[in-house]
């Protein structure tokens, strides 16, 4: 038998904050890390094969231009990763999921696809990036529908830059839950903020349940980790029905980059 050549290619997941990157070999993702926009000069360097900050060293021990699958929300990142080699750009009629609608985000559709492919449909997707949103689709794999609303990084964000007396708060910060009913400034913002977009997505996950019962809910994005733990405190049984998975939108990508 000839021994098979394996494949390694790149996955690139543009969101509103930053690039998220997973390096697979054939339909095996590897690694995943994630870095800021990058300029052309940057992204000619990758065509390239030349090393870069920020990258896993084994990439560019393979040869070059290694292929790049792109999914993007951002138009104008989109445009800057059209110079590079060998690449592929997803849009939502690549992939398989029914009853969508023209502007669905392309990071909503492959997270779905993704998850459902994996665990099983019907299932509901939140993303907590940049825009928090909850997806959704049915056991005929059916978009039910979803919502967005602003991340909680965007959240505090926006009190800190519309407002006269706001600090700007950075969630890295924090740990624990803050006070329900707080007695200095960045409490209560934290306060705010945290209790309603936790009740919120409890509402949302009751909600779902009640359509699907038994169906699964999966939480991805960069403040997946943050809002499990407090709702792990807050709704304990809530959070033993959630799952937590980074890797939704490469599970998308690498279920239609086989078709
Ligand atoms: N190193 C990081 N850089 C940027 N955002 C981060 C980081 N770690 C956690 N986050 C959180 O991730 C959120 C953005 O989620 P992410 O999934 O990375 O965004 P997007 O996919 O929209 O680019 C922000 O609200 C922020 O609080
Ligand atoms: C809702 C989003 C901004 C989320 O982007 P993200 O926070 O992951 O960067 C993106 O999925 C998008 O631009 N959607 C288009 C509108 C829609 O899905 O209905
Ligand atoms: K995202």
């Amino acid at each position: 038998m000839k021994p098979r050549i394996q494949k390694p290619w790149l996955a690139l997941e543009i969101g509103n904050s930053r690039l998220h990157w997973g390096l697979f070999v054939d339909e095996t993702l590897d690694y995943t890390w994630n870095t800021d926009y990058l300029p052309d000069s940057v992204i000619q360097q990758l065509g390239n094969g030349q090393p870069l900050d920020n990258f896993p060293a084994q990439i560019f021990t393979l040869p070059s231009p290694l292929p790049l699958v792109i999914a993007s929300v951002v138009l104008s990142q989109t445009a800057l990763w059209q110079s590079y080699p060998n690449v592929r750009v997803i849009t939502l009629e690549d992939v398989p999921l029914k009853n969508t609608y023209p502007t669905l985000g392309i990071d909503r559709a492959l997270a779905l696809w993704g998850a459902g492919i994996k665990l099983g449909f019907p299932i509901l997707v939140i993303d907590a990036g940049t825009a928090l949103t909850f997806t959704g689709a049915d056991s005929q794999q059916n978009l039910v529908g979803g919502a967005i609303l602003p991340g909680l990084g965007l959240q505090f964000a926006t009190l800190g830059e519309k407002t006269s007396q706001l600090p700007q708060l950075e969630t890295q910060n924090f740990t624990s839950l803050p006070p329900r009913f707080a007695l200095n400034t960045p409490e209560a913002i934290q306060s705010g903020v945290i209790y309603t977009l936790l009740a919120g997505i409890k509402d949302f996950m009751t909600a779902w349940w009640d359509l699907y019962p038994n169906s699964k809910v999966a939480i991805k994005g960069g403040d997946r980790t943050l809002l499990f733990n407090y709702l792990q405190t807050l709704y304990p049984e809530l959070t033993a029905r959630l799952i937590v998975e980074p890797n939704l939108i490469f599970w998308g990508i690498a279920a239609i980059n086989e078709v």
